[in-house]
Order: structure tokens, then sequence, then C-alpha cells
């Protein structure tokens, strides 16, 4: 019989494709659509959990390699887990670590048994398997746990990307077999299959097998150096394919326009390390646009970073203070910028939500988009 799944999802109202809906995990409930910001080495760079809860953030995520490497997951589990490791009781998603050995790591080799690499951190040597990626983040504990998958680089042939998802099938078994805690940590698979709708196809019949054991689809694959068009074309033709009573997660996907483009295709769960990362090189999300802060234009701007944003920071900071905080390489500009972005993302996502709600969501993503590309700030 039907095991009781430990993440389960619950379809509110749809309005196109797009989709309302609430993730129920063990640390709590997610209101879709979400963006989740990324903590990979556990913590969401320059921000305290306290912050991250009061900007509105329901789920953050974590990372495998990383916490592998340093500190292990060994000592996150002597101090009772992630959650408990960086004090956030909200859920946590952990990936599986093979995309960040090939975005990271060095000295890289696939084989049938997993990925042999060197630590980026001191050049160690290491193999990462199926098992050992999830009994790494049965360790961690997070409340959603992602197969060992390959995600072949962006515009990869049908020749190799053919063999690597049946690998990546293969692996996706001996996930399923390892797991320790399937009651307690929902396990999601990743689609993969490059930018060819067949082998899209391919990637999810195989995944479908076994069903039962998935709590929710990753749409993996994308965002790795893909233009724009097909990877709007391949969410477009794929994301409603994957199962309408379980969640369905785009990984790395976390610019405005992509994000909205993902939610109309009917994605609920996205991550991104961009808003965190241009916002500590003092890029920021505007209503208008991205601006950069540091551009002497805002030298004597007493405006906020966007007039529209209702966030801590647009309250109470200007555009020329801001900019003296990172022309002087004060650590507080960083952390206003990130704190700005990740409150835009997640306000973005709480505004998409509500226009699906009112059946709204395509009136709501086109005039988004007419602002966004004006540019003028
Ligand atoms: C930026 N673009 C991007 N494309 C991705 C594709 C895949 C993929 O096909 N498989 C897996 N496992 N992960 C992927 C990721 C990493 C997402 C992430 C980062 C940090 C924490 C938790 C999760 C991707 N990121
Ligand atoms: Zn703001």
């Amino acid at each position: 019989m039907e095991r009781k799944l430990p993440v389960t999802y619950e379809l509110q109202k749809k309005s196109g494709k797009a989709r309302a809906g609430k993730i129920t995990a063990p640390h709590g409930e997610i209101e879709t659509p979400v963006f989740m910001p990324v903590g990979t080495q556990a913590t969401v760079k320059t921000m305290t959990p306290e912050e991250l809860e009061s900007i509105g953030s329901q789920i953050i995520l974590g990372n495998t390699y990383h916490l592998y490497l340093r500190p292990g997951d060994d000592l996150v589990a002597k101090f009772g887990g992630l959650h408990k490791f960086m004090n956030w009781n909200k859920p946590i998603l952990t990936d599986s670590g093979g995309f960040q050995v090939f975005s990271l790591g060095s000295l890289r080799k696939i084989t049938e048994k997993g990925v042999e690499f060197r630590s980026h951190i001191d050049g160690s040597k290491h193999t990462l398997t199926p098992e050992k990626s999830i009994h790494i983040q049965n360790n961690l504990g997070s409340d959603i746990v992602m197969l060992f998958d390959e995600c072949p680089p962006g515009l990869s042939s049908r020749e190799y990307i053919i063999p690597s998802i049946e690998r990546t099938t293969r692996w996706a078994r001996r996930c399923v077999e390892a797991h320790q805690r399937p009651d307690e940590q929902g396990l999601f698979a990743i689609v993969q299959g490059g930018i060819y709708e067949d082998l899209r196809d391919k990637s999810l019949n195989e995944l479908s097998e076994m069903d039962s054991a998935f709590s929710g689809y990753a749409i993996g694959g994308l965002a790795v150096g893909e233009p724009r068009e097909d990877m709007y074309r391949i969410l477009d033709y794929i994301v409603e394919k994957c199962p309408e009573n379980k969640p369905r997660y785009l990984m790395g996907v976390g610019e405005p326009l992509d994000m909205l483009e993902a939610v109309e295709s009917g994605i609920d769960m996205m991550d991104c390390v961009q808003p965190t990362r241009i916002g500590r090189h003092g890029t920021v999300f505007t209503k208008y646009g991205r601006l950069v802060i540091k551009n002497a234009s805002y030298a004597e701007d007493d405006r906020p970073l966007d007039e529209d944003c209702d966030c801590y920071v647009c309250r109470n900071f200007k555009r020329g203070y801001i900019r003296h905080l990172f022309k002087a390489e004060e650590v507080l500009g960083q952390r206003l910028a990130t704190y700005h972005n990740l409150y835009f993302l997640l306000k973005l996502m709480k505004d998409a939500r509500k226009a699906i709600l009112e059946d709204r969501f395509k009136e709501f993503k086109d005039e988004f988009i007419k602002n966004y590309n004006m540019g003028k700030n």
C-alpha cells in the first residue's frame, strides 16, 4: 500500500497553468509559489535566521557537497542536524551534491559507482555516490532530500545525454534503496533531458516507475548556459507532465523574469544564489530592473533603493548612503543589499500567489515585465 509521504502538496488554485498551493513538511507549511534562499554553508550569507523569518522566508536550501567537506555531516549530526546547528526551525531542502562537484570540485571523474573529485577547499580526494549523498542528507536531517543525479553541461549533445539519463535513473533506484528515513525526509526526483522534449519524457517516464517513493519532482539540467528560449520551451513542455498532486521545483532559477515564466509553466518552488551573490557586489533588484549602487549617479540620490518596496532597508536608508557603504567597503552595505534582494524575490512570489488566487496571473506577469524592462532607475 502507498506509504504516507513526509512532504505533501495541496493544490489550492490554478490560473492558466500557474498554480497556488500549500506544501506540508515536517518543519512547517509552505505557501507556493515560493522562492527559497540558498544557505550553502549552513548560513544564508550575511543574514540571521531572525532576519530571514522577518522578510517571510518559509524554507531555505543547504548543500550536501559543502557541508560534507566542511564541517562534516557527522559533526552536524552531533549537533542534532542542520536545523539545530544553524538555528533555523522551518523547512530545509538540501541538494545532493553532484551539481556542486561539477561547479566547484576539480579533477572530476564520473563512473557507474558515483563521482570522484578533489575538494575545492584542500584538494583532498573524495568519491560521492548515490548512497553516500543520501546518507549525508539523512545526517543533515533536511525536510526535503534530492536524488543524486548528473546535471549534464548546458547544450550537451543527445549522444551524451541519453546514457547520462539512464545512469541517473539507476542512481535514483540506489538513492531510494539507501534512504534511511523515508517517513521523515521527503525525497524529490530530478528530471533531466537537456533541451530535448523526447529526452525529458524519457527521464520523467523512467523516474515515474518509482513515483511512490517521491514527495516531489524537480526540473534539473536547466539554468546551465542554455539559451533562455530553450529553457522556456522545455518548461512549457515538461512541467505540466509532472504529477499534479506533488510539488514541482525548478532548480537554479532566480532572475525575476525567469521566475515568473517558471510560475506560468506550473512551477511551485525555485532557488537561486543570485539575490545574495549580486547583493554582496552591490547590484539590487528594483521594480524597474537591476540597479548597480556603486554607480556615481547615485552619490547624492536620496531615494530608497526601490520606491515601491516596503522592506526595512527601503524604509530607512537612501541610495547615497548605501553607495557610500559599498565604496567604503563597509560590510553593512552587503547586508542591506542582500536583505532587500531577498525581500524583493520573496515579495514577488507572494504577489504572484495572490494574482493566481484572484485568477489574474497573466496580467500580473505582463505588468511586472513591462516595468522591469523600463530600466529607469
Ligand atoms: C544555477 N543553475 C542551476 N541549475 C541546476 C541544475 C541542477 C540539477 O540538474 N541537479 C541538481 N542536483 N542541482 C542543480 C542545481 C543546484 C541547485 C541548488 C543549489 C544550492 C542548493 C540547493 C540546490 C542547479 N543550479
Ligand atoms: Zn527594499
